[in-house]
């Protein structure tokens, strides 16, 4: 395994790129450390492709350089790289029996019959599938053959990464969660290290310890589930992160304060980094309460959504809506209420970057 290293990488596929509109990706510094759990997360087109095939070699970026263990494999191609891929439909071989289909990276690569049933043996345990070793890939569900494509990109020990690209796109939605957490145990397990892309924000949390979190063309944040949670860099990741996404609300910042609606809102802590001027407040649904009868902002509700274990309430104050989430009983639609929000977590945005910072200290 390895620690990869993407340096000022760039990458246009325009043969004559005239400004940052014509790359797909604008400007990459990041280190996937050896051995991570890392989850590429974005919307589609954002770039998540581009910069897996400049991993994995199938891309030679515009500018930039990638580097293995320090060593530059920009120019390298896919075969000399050493990665193991994972696509979106399993590749494997109809015709062949679950343990040839799991041994072929291995054989194919000279390993030793012995080795190749260690591996294959050890592996087929972690993804729980001894008992089909025998059995014909072509008489497999859709879901257990993907596991076994998983099974293909993990079995080898000496690869410099695994790359997941969008595994669970063609898994049952009922299937997914099982194969989610069976991926997680696994790299708990293998220690391999692992870059899992995906679009949606649930396969990204569960797998990773660390999300690489982008928007066209750009890291917008790199951080624990919790980070991106408790704390987004970026209104982007706010919104893509969370159900509902953060509130962002406009405001006006004067002399350090922000106004919502003309109304004085309690920040987490000094604003860090925007001068007077308009700004965005930003509030997780999580850190708003609604009440009928307390102190706050003046809103009405227009929804209600009663979503199981709570209920997304949606309430209009200023002409801007709020989300809030509410356990226990909640108000009606058309109700007159009052909005706090939980001071701790308000935070101020300047031009979408997090401009606040936390009282004692920033972070
Ligand atoms: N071969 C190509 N030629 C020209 N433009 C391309 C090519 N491949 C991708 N692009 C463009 O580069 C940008 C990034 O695309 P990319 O496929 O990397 O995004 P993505 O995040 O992987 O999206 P998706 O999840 O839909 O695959 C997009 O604007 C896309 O249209």
């Amino acid at each position: 395994m390895a620690q990869i290293k993407l340096s000022n990488l760039r990458h246009s596929y325009s043969s004559s790129p005239a400004g940052d509109a014509d790359y797909a990706l604008k400007k990459i510094d990041l280190t996937w450390e050896d051995g991570g759990a890392y989850a590429l997360l974005g919307p589609s087109g954002c770039g998540k492709s581009t910069l897996l095939n400049i991993i994995s070699g199938l891309l030679i970026p515009s500018e930039g350089k990638v580097l293995f263990d320090d060593q530059d494999v920009t120019a390298l191609p896919p075969a000399r790289r050493n990665i193991a891929q994972v696509f979106q439909f399993p590749v494997i071989y109809d015709t062949m029996t679950v343990y040839d289909n799991l041994a072929f990276p291995l054989r194919n690569r000279g390993r030793d019959e012995e080795t190749v049933k260690r591996r294959v043996t050890a592996i087929a345990e972690m993804l729980e599938v001894t008992t089909m070793l025998t059995t014909r890939a072509a008489n497999l569900s859709p879901d257990n053959k993907q596991k076994i494509s998983m099974g293909r990109g993990l079995v080898r020990e000496d690869v410099n990464v695994v790359m997941f690209d969008e595994p669970l796109t063609v898994i049952d939605p009922h299937l997914k969660w099982k194969l989610r957490s069976k991926l997680k145990e696994l790299h708990q397990r293998v220690k391999a290290t692992m870059i899992y892309v995906t679009h949606d924000q649930t396969e990204a949390l569960t797998f990773a310890d660390q999300v690489v979190v982008m928007q066209d063309g750009e890291v917008v944040q790199i951080g624990t589930p919790v980070d991106l949670f408790e704390r987004p860099a970026h209104t982007f990741v706010g919104h893509f992160i969370g159900s509902p996404g953060m509130n962002v609300l406009p405001c006006e910042v004067r002399g350090g304060a922000a106004f919502f609606g003309g109304e004085r809102i309690a920040l987490e802590g000094p604003v860090s980094g925007a001068g007077d001027g308009m700004a965005e407040i930003g509030i997780r649904p999580e850190f708003v309460s609604v009440s009928k009868t307390g102190e706050g902002i003046a809103a009405h509700i227009r929804k209600v959504a009663d979503i199981g274990r709570h209920k997304v309430v949606e309430a209009i104050a200023h002409d801007s809506r709020i989300h809030a989430i509410m356990d226990g009983e909640a108000p009606d639609a058309g109700d007159a209420v009052t909005l706090e929000f939980n001071r701790s977590q308000t935070r101020l945005y300047k031009d979408g970057w997090l401009a606040s910072s936390p009282e004692g200290g920033a972070r």
